[in-house]
């Protein structure tokens, strides 16, 4: 069994120099250069929520929820490029870390908040996503600090080995992103969320991504797999499923309906449900806004091989929220052409056009860069980055000033 650490009362303004960055990664050393330049003040780069001033620094933080081998880490890669510069591991650090770090994003793995090892489970009888084999009371107190600019000594949960290593410096950065099972199951850890975002993969798609990656890539057997999927459900529809009422967007992956009977499950329908009346998250349309749209965009314009391309866009309820739901289901045969797409797409939070198909180029050997899923998820990056922005810019603005913006 572990043992649960306390937060680490260190604070940046207790590291005077560089040197005193501990881990010496050069990384996180220019993180820490460009932290307390970016705490002395900014300047907002003019989002579309209307400020434009000089921003006090603060910590934004977005919360991404999946089960495991859902695609949070390929997702936490198309967000942070959004950002600029790769997100890496802490370099020089403990080389099973699971955090990844760039100049400006900070991305936090929460099964570093386990409370029970590998052992500590087996013992106990529970799996990883029961509550009680986590830490959610260091959790929040870790990510409160953070969000108030102090650094922590988080753990390091390690899933070669299965136990729980000697912490690790986080710094403050200017978006820290809590990615794993339970971002939004304690109420006070959901509280310190400016955005959440809940990845809701079908239990057949699920099995068919576990299967690609564990029995081709790791030598575990179909039985093997189907068994930890069953053993698993009973807690995923208890504890982690049901975050997803809280997110303020959900990526839904489904099997495709335009092709009857499938069971490959390279096809996919993605649904992407934006939940309406979040501050500075205006949802992306297609054509006009809060009309129904079906759209079948093959023919002169886009390449579309069977069985084609198929978008819907329309107003729904989810869990008694209103929302409005963007849908793909297919495939894109040439990403170049995905302009098209893009030019009929509104409300993308692009900082010029074309910008959402140069990131998908950018990153076409992402797995799910062909289908819904890279192309929203791209549209998430984009958005959260204008959310950053507003946020950022918010802070800066006095009372006054304020009442004058809106
Ligand atoms: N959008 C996608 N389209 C198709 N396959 C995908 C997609 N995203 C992920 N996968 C598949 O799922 C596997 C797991 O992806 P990834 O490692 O990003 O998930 P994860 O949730 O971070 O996993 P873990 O929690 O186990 O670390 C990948 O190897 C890939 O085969
Ligand atoms: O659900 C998971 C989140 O990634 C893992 O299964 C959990 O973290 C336990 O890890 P391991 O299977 O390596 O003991």
């Amino acid at each position: 069994m572990s043992i649960p650490l306390a937060p680490h009362p260190l604070t940046p303004s207790s590291l005077s120099t560089t040197e005193d960055v501990r881990l010496g990664s050069p990384l996180l050393r220019r993180q820490f250069v460009f932290y307390t330049n970016w705490r002395k003040g900014r300047r907002g780069r003019g989002a579309s929520c209307g400020i434009s001033c000089s921003a006090e620094a603060r910590t934004v933080v977005i919360g991404l929820a999946a089960d495991s081998g859902c695609g949070k880490s390929t997702f936490m890669r198309r967000l942070t490029s959004v950002f600029g510069g790769a997100a890496e591991p802490p370099r020089g650090g403990n080389p099973e870390s699971n955090t990844l770090l760039s100049d400006t994003t900070t991305v936090i793995c929460l099964d570093d908040y386990h409370l029970l090892d590998r052992e500590g489970r087996k013992e106990e009888g529970v799996t990883a996503l029961d509550p009680r084999a986590n830490n959610f009371d260091l959790m929040y107190e870790q990510v409160k600090a953070l969000k108030a600019g102090v650094a922590v000594e988080k753990p390091i949960y390690n899933h070669v080995t299965g136990l729980l290593d000697p912490p690790e410096l986080i710094l403050p950065p200017n978006l820290l992103f809590i990615e794993g099972l339970h971002p939004m199951f304690d109420p006070r850890v959901r509280d310190l969320l400016d955005f959440s975002i809940y990845l809701d993969i079908s239990d057949e798609v699920k099995f068919a991504w576990k299967t690609q990656r564990d029995v081709e890539e790791r030598g575990h057997s179909l039985e093997s797999i189907q068994a930890s999927i069953e053993a698993r459900k009973p807690d995923f529809d208890a504890y982690v499923d049901p975050q997803k009422q809280y997110a303020d967007v959900v990526i839904e992956v489904l099997p495709t309906q335009l092709i009857p009977g499938d069971n490959e499950r390279k096809v996919l329908r993605v649904r992407m449900v934006m939940k309406e009346g979040v501050k500075y998250f205006n949802p992306v349309y297609l054509f006009d806004e809060g009309s129904s749209v079906s759209w079948i965009p093959c023919g002169r314009k886009l390449s579309c091989s069977y069985p084609g391309i198929k978008f819907f866009y329309g107003p729904d309820t989810y869990f008694s929220h209103e929302v409005s739901a963007l849908e793909m289901d297919g495939q894109f045969d040439r990403l170049d052409e995905l302009m098209y797409v893009e030019s009929h797409l509104n409300n993308l939070s692009t900082k010029y056009y074309g910008e959402a198909t140069e990131q998908m180029l950018k990153h076409g050997d992402f797995p799910g860069s062909n289908n819904g899923t890279g192309l929203f998820q791209t549209i998430i990056g984009l958005k959260i980055r204008e959310l950053y922005e507003c946020i950022v810019a918010e802070k800066s603005v006095t009372p006054l000033e304020a009442a004058k913006v809106f």
